[in-house]
């Protein structure tokens, strides 16, 4: 039975451990510490709640963050200093120049590899592949209720409450998107790493006041002709701001963990 870290335990983290694949077995969990005691108490004694990745003395098989960019500024460079595998949903943590050098620097010394999980959006791999040839252009719309942009500075762009047709309201790079809306377009720093970087990624960010879908579009054209995906995504129910499909990666990251053919 292979072992598995989990950082977080808010709405993803507890979609993933419901659906965890048979032969992964949560071991550890990493939680703020004002949250060790109550987690420790629900998930009983089989999984060990810590919130230090150094109070880890073993070896998991796998680390997946769920729990947002701060827990990667907190706990990536130990995971990855360990040498240990870090499955990344935050990706947005990446727009962060120095955070993306200190990660790559503690990988490079100690062993460990960055897993920049697809999340919510589907089309990562053509994309990446893609690249390989050359990309001219790669833009990215994010459309969501106003119930998934609050508590974000959506608030203070557009009148969240007023709104009555689909509305732009930041336009700008991925590297901007994803640093100003942490919990909502952590897919642009994906599309951007799998495309044309940070600087280069058009975004666009959309709320629609008739929709309850998070609705994920990418357009590229390159040498490879031209790409255009268009996801219609369930929110979870504890969370609106994050996709169903988010989750579900997380997952595919546990089954890839286990399972000899990796797709
Ligand atoms: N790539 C993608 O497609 C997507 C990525 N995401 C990312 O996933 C993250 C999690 O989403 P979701 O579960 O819905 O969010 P929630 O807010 O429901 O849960 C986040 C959890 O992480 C915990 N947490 C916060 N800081 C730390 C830390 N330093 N160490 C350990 N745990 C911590 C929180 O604890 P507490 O409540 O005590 O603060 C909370 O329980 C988002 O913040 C976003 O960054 C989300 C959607 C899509
Ligand atoms: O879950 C989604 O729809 C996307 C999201 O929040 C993110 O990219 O951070």
């Amino acid at each position: 039975m292979k072992q598995l870290m989990m950082i977080g335990f808010g709405a993803m983290a507890r979609e993933v451990l419901a659906l965890l694949p048979a032969e992964l077995s949560l071991k550890w969990l990493l939680v703020p510490a004002a949250r060790v005691a109550e987690a420790q108490a629900e998930l009983g004694p089989a999984v060990t709640v810590l919130s230090r990745v150094e109070d880890c003395a073993a070896t998991p098989d796998l680390v997946v963050e769920c729990a947002g960019q701060a827990a990667v500024r907190e706990h990536g460079s130990a995971v990855l200093a360990r040498g240990w595998t870090l499955g990344l949903i935050s990706v947005g943590a990446l727009a962060d120049e120095a955070l993306a050098r200190d990660l790559r620097l503690a990988a490079g010394q100690g062993g460990g590899r960055i897993l920049a999980l697809a999340g919510a959006i589907a089309g990562i791999d053509g994309l990446a592949a893609a690249r390989e040839g050359g990309l001219e252009s790669v833009t990215y719309q994010g459309r969501k209720s106003p119930q998934s942009w609050r508590g974000s500075p959506a608030e203070t762009l557009v009148d969240l409450d007023g709104v009555t047709e689909p509305t732009v309201f930041f336009s700008g790079t991925a590297r901007e998107a994803a640093r100003l809306f942490p919990a909502n377009a952590n897919v642009a720093a994906t599309i951007a790493l799998a495309g044309l970087g940070m600087d280069h990624t058009r975004v666009e960010l959309v709320v629609d006041p008739d929709s309850r879908r998070n609705q994920h579009r990418i357009r590229a054209s390159g040498r490879f002709g031209e790409l255009d995906i268009a996801l219609s995504g369930l929110p979870l129910a504890a969370n609106p701001k994050t996709s169903t499909l988010a989750a579900l990666s997380v997952v595919r990251a546990c089954r890839q963990c286990t399972d000899p053919l990796v797709i």
